[in-house]
C-alpha cells in the first residue's frame, strides 16, 4: 500500500495541514483528543472534502484540487470502522455483514465469508439481531462488514473506545488476524498509547492538526514514561500456568514468574508498569517481593526526570524506572548485572488464552 497525503482543512478555528507518505501495512496514528485523528480520517474516507490538497491511494488519486478529482465515499475502497458500531438495528449479524458484501462490485469480492465469519468467531451469532451483541461482537460484526467490501484500506478510528478494558485486549487479536489474512492494510487511529502498541509499529503523531513526530509506538511509549502516571507499560506473554499455593506460576522465557492475578488459563498476557520493578546492584538477602530476576542492563534512556532501564532476561526485555539519584547511586551503566524485584500482585492480567 502507498498512501500519498498532502491536504489542508479548516473547520473553525481549527486548521488541519498534514503531508506523508506511507508505505507500511500497518500505521498508528495518535494524538490527544482534538488533535485532528478524526477529520483526517474523514478525509481519507471521502466523507469530508480537503479545501486543498492531494490525497493518492496506490497510484489513484482519491482527491485532488489542482485536477478537481474527488471520488466519493463509495468508490474510494476505504473502509472505515468507528468507536461506535454503526449497524442496522433491525438487521441479524449476517444481514449486517452481507450488507457489506453488496457495497462491493461482483469483481471485487474476494474476500471468504465463511473464513471471515470464523476468524471474527461470528458463526454462533449469525442469526442474532445485532441488538442483543454485546459491545465487542457488535465491534466485530462492524469490523467484519467493512472487510466484506474489500477494501484497500481500512481505517480504524478509535475502534476500541468505547469497549471496557477486557473486551479491549479481546478485540486486538481479531484486529491484527483479519487483516494479516486478507492482506488489507490499515491506519490505526487512538489516542491509547497501550493500543497503539499493539497495533502499529510506525507511528505518525498528530498535534493541533499536524504531524509532529513519526516514529515508532515503542518510541512514542518510552519518550512519554515520564510523564506517564502509570509509567511504562511492559507486555508480557507468559505460558505453562501452573497453581503454587495462593498464586500461579508462569513461565517466561527461561524465568518464572510469580503472579497473583494469575488463573488455570495456560497461557495469558500481563501487563507490568516500570513503576512496580524494584533494581538492586547485589542478590538481596531477604525479601517479600516474589520474584527476583537476574539480568544485564541492555540501554538507558531519559524522559523526562525519570530514566528507564532496559533489562534483558534471557531473550526476555523489561523496562524499569528510576530517579537520576537512584541511576547514579547503584552506580548502573549498559552492561551491569542487577537484580529486578517484582511484586506477584504487580501484574494485571489483561487477557486469557494468549491470542
Ligand atoms: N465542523 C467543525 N467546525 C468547527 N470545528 C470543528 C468541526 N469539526 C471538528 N472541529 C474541531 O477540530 C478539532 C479536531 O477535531 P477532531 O475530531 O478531528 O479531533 P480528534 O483528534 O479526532 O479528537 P477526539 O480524539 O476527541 O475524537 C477539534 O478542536 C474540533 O473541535
Amino acid at each position: 500500500m502507498e498512501l500519498r497525503m498532502a491536504a489542508v482543512k479548516q473547520l473553525g478555528s481549527f486548521s488541519l495541514s498534514v503531508d506523508f507518505t506511507l508505505v507500511g501495512e500497518r500505521t498508528g496514528i495518535f494524538g490527544a483528543s482534538g488533535s485532528g485523528k478524526s477529520t483526517l480520517v474523514a478525509l481519507l474516507a471521502g466523507l469530508q472534502q480537503p479545501d486543498r490538497g492531494e490525497i493518492v491511494l496506490d497510484g489513484e488519486p482519491l482527491f485532488s484540487s489542482s485536477k478537481s478529482i474527488d471520488l466519493p465515499a463509495e468508490r474510494r475502497r476505504v473502509a472505515v470502522v468507528f468507536q461506535h458500531p454503526c449497524l442496522f438495528p433491525h438487521l441479524s449479524v449476517k444481514s449486517n455483514l452481507l450488507y457489506g458484501l453488496r457495497r462491493c462490485l461482483p469483481e471485487n469480492r474476494v474476500t471468504d465469508f465463511g473464513l471471515l465469519v470464523e476468524i471474527l468467531e461470528l458463526k454462533d451469532l449469525l442469526k442474532r439481531g445485532v441488538n442483543l451483541l454485546s459491545g465487542g461482537e457488535r465491534q466485530r460484526v462492524a469490523l467484519g462488514r467493512a472487510l466484506l467490501a474489500n477494501p484497500r484500506l481500512l481505517l480504524m478510528d478509535e475502534p476500541l473506545s468505547a469497549l471496557d478494558d477486557g473486551l479491549r485486549f479481546q478485540i486486538i487479536p481479531y484486529l491484527k488476524a483479519v487483516s494479516e489474512q486478507f492482506g488489507i492494510p490499515y491506519l490505526f487511529i487512538s489516542h491509547s498509547l497501550t493500543e497503539m502498541r499493539l497495533m502499529a509499529e510506525e507511528v505518525l503523531v498528530l498535534s493541533r492538526g499536524e504531524v509532529v513526530e513519526r516514529t515508532s509506538s515503542e518510541q512514542v511509549a518510552r519518550s512519554r514514561m515520564g510523564q506517564s502516571k502509570i509509567g511504562y507499560i511492559n507486555q508480557l506473554n507468559l505460558q505453562d500456568a501452573c497453581s503454587s499455593g495462593d498464586l500461579f506460576s508462569y513461565r517466561w522465557g527461561d524465568d518464572r514468574l510469580l503472579i497473583s492475578a494469575g488463573s488455570d488459563e495456560k497461557q495469558a498476557v500481563f501487563q507490568l508498569s516500570s513503576k512496580d520493578i524494584i533494581l538492586f546492584r547485589k542478590h538481596p538477602e531477604a525479601i517479600s517481593a516474589r520474584n527476583l530476576l537476574k539480568c544485564n542492563v541492555a540501554g538507558i534512556f531519559t524522559s523526562g526526570n525519570r530514566v528507564g532501564v532496559e533489562l534483558a532476561c534471557g531473550t526476555n526485555r523489561l523496562v524499569a524506572e528510576l530517579v537520576q539519584q537512584a541511576l547514579e547511586e547503584l552506580q548502573i551503566a549498559v552492561g551491569s548485572e542487577v537484580y529486578a524485584a517484582i511484586k506477584a500482585s504487580a501484574f494485571r492480567r489483561v487477557r486469557g488464552d494468549g491470542r
